[in-house]
């Protein structure tokens, strides 16, 4: 058994929760609440630029010219690819991109960056690849749950985004993710693999609580809320 199968393992139950959450049902329904949706783009916009950094920032602490070019290329990746599936929302409800950038972060995106941004800064490459993995392991299965399930054809309305996660792009970055981890992990002492796998749960509950956060359009609470008890 290798180090990342034990992750996937202990945290079926966490992926599982995703897979039946209202949100990513919607996606394979083709019908999502539209201001879900602007909730959902308006912080993935911001998660993702925070995403590229904490990516630079994996730069700063590779030693090894192969994690460095592959960091690199998944920051190409993001500004270049992951545009795609945010532009397949914003056409499903007819709102231009540009509309929905630009906005601070809702209180849990803002805790999901924050907690790789403390990896990043404090833990070792290991335990940032552990923070990070989440990200891609659950969108790819995501996407295969939802090709298997709702089987949709290319005039569904979210046919593009469920394509694009299911795609082999994303396993491969998954994939290299893992087999990076699991040599890292067979050098790592018991305490750091026990940081490791600490990253990892929190980042897949926050992903969970990403949809979450979306579906039920979470904000900070301001004076009108706050007064309202
Ligand atoms: C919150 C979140 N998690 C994962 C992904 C897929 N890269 C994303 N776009 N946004």
């Amino acid at each position: 058994m290798t180090f990342s199968q034990d992750l996937r393992d202990e945290n079926s139950d966490i992926f599982q929760a995703i897979f039946t959450h209202p949100f990513v049902q919607g996606i394979g329904k083709g019908n999502v609440p539209k201001e879900a949706l602007e909730h959902y783009i308006k912080a993935d916009f911001e998660y993702l630029n925070a995403f590229i950094q904490i990516y630079g920032m994996a730069i700063s602490k590779s030693n090894d010219r192969r994690d460095m070019a592959f960091f690199n290329d998944q920051i190409q990746f993001v500004l270049h690819s992951e545009v795609h599936p945010h532009h397949n929302f914003c056409e499903s409800i007819g709102v231009n991109y540009d509309e929905l950038q630009g906005y601070a972060l809702p209180p849990t995106a803002d805790h999901y960056v924050k907690h790789m941004m403390y990896h990043a800064q404090t833990g070792t490459l290991a335990e940032i690849i552990c923070a990070l993995l989440p990200c891609p392991w659950t969108y790819l299965e995501i996407g295969k749950e939802l090709m298997k399930t709702y089987k949709p054809a290319d005039d569904h309305p979210f046919y593009k985004w469920i394509r694009f996660y299911a795609d082999e792009s994303v396993e491969k970055i998954t994939t290299t993710m893992r087999n990076r981890l699991d040599e890292l992990a067979t050098e790592a002492s018991i305490m750091e693999q026990k940081r490791m796998k600490e990253a990892f749960r929190k980042s897949c509950q926050l992903e969970w609580s990403f949809w979450e956060m979306a579906y039920t359009r979470e904000e900070w609470p301001d004076a009108k809320l706050v007064g309202s008890r």
